[in-house]
């Protein structure tokens, strides 16, 4: 599977020859390595999960799936095993088993955490997700620090400080290995902006920035690929369409979850690019919310990023913002800035424990 529509890599790519270890694949009129590559793969029982291991599992770029989780992987990786696609799978089970899963991974991908129902922002997960995240991390740190570690559990705009944090107080942290999926709003803002234009999927490309939380996720359709125009009315309806989207999704599951398919795809997208980074393929762009810059003040990003053979090789800028964007980026920043230090304070200034009661 080559999934197609990723941004700047122009036409889908279409890849053919069978899975080996190291293989030569036809990209376009280029010979293609491909390493041995394992992915691991922290929550792989769950929504997003499970079809996110089926979708690694028919990935010509993956050799091995090792699948975690504290419940239920056990026969996932049972299932998962059956298919004919040459990826080895193999399902771990609590902490004892972690290291075993982690060992020689290339990437490690963690949506392990609880999903949001109704009437509930991303930032209520904190509580849960933020513990689950560190020690998960934690145990990244001391089996696999070198793998390009993706984060998907919310709040995304916490939980990648939080995973940062986890990996300095571990002496492995490397920015470049560490990186907040944030895809499904590329590829949601793909959708939305084709289906409004009537263009086809797979030539549109809408740049999303900032972070992964209501106002926090700021599509720049003025940057669209190819170039399209928004009235001032509709520019507003279709940013919030965006950024409201994963609410729509719970409401919708009305308690039974969050969007999981389409993260999975999301997820899937960006696995595989990380791949072709990682394997040497030039011109590989994903925005992710990253270490960065980009803008004062805000020290995670999301933004288009390079990725390469040690992850993201470079952060790219903003690009050129209209009016309403500008107002947009300055609107959410402190929100933005409040979720990153508060997963800095998790780690670095834990709350104190309860005094037992004399
Ligand atoms: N970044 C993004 O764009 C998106 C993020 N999400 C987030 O992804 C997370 C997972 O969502 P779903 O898969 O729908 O939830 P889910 O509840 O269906 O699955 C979560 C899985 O994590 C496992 N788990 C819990 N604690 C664990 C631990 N300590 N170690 C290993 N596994 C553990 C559970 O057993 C379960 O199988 C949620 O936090 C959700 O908000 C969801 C959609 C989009
Ligand atoms: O909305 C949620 O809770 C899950 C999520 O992050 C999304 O779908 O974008």
């Amino acid at each position: 599977m080559l999934l197609a529509n990723r941004v700047n890599a122009g036409a889908a790519r279409r890849v053919s020859g069978r899975t080996a270890a190291p293989m030569a694949v036809r990209a376009g009129r280029r010979a293609l390595v491909c390493e041995a590559r394992k992915v691991a793969l922290l929550g792989a029982a769950g929504g997003i999960g499970q079809p996110l291991a089926l979708l690694l599992k028919m990935n010509k770029f993956v050799t091995e799936l090792a699948l975690y989780d504290i419940a239920n992987v056990v026969g996932v990786a049972a299932d998962l095993s059956h298919c004919n696609t040459p990826v080895k799978v193999a399902g771990y089970t609590g902490p004892e088993e972690l290291g075993a899963c982690l060992k020689g991974a290339d990437l490690i991908v963690i949506p392990a955490g609880v999903p949001r129902k109704p009437g509930m922002t991303r930032d209520d997960l904190f509580n849960t997700n933020a513990g689950i995240v560190k020690a998960l991390v934690e145990a990244v740190a001391k089996y696999a620090p070198n793998a390009v570690l993706e984060i998907i559990t919310n709040p995304v705009n916490s939980t990648v400080p939080i995973a940062a944090e986890t990996l300095k107080a571990a002496g492995v942290y490397d920015p470049k290995r560490l990186i907040g999926v944030t895809s499904l709003d590329i590829v949601r803002a793909n959708t939305f902006v084709s289906e409004a234009k009537g263009l086809d999927m797979k030539d549109v490309d809408v740049p999303v920035i900032g972070g992964h939380a209501g106002s926090t996720i700021l599509p720049l359709l003025s940057q669209t690929t190819p170039p399209v125009t928004f009235t001032e009315a509709e520019k507003k309806a279709m940013t919030d369409k965006i950024a409201n989207a994963g609410t729509v999704v719970v409401e919708a599951k009305a308690g039974k979850g969050s969007a999981t398919l389409s993260m999975a795809y999301a997820a899937a997208r960006m696995a595989e690019s990380t791949l072709l980074g990682l394997n040497g393929e030039p011109n590989i762009y994903e925005c992710a919310f990253v270490q960065s810059d980009v803008v004062a003040d805000c020290p995670y990003f999301a933004t288009k990023v390079l990725l390469g053979p040690n992850g993201v090789s470079k952060v790219m800028g903003l690009g050129e913002l209209d009016a309403f964007e500008q107002a947009a980026l300055a609107a959410m920043l402190p929100q933005l800035k409040g979720e990153i230090q508060k997963g800095i304070d998790f780690v670095k200034n834990p709350p104190k424990p309860a005094a037992p009661a004399s």
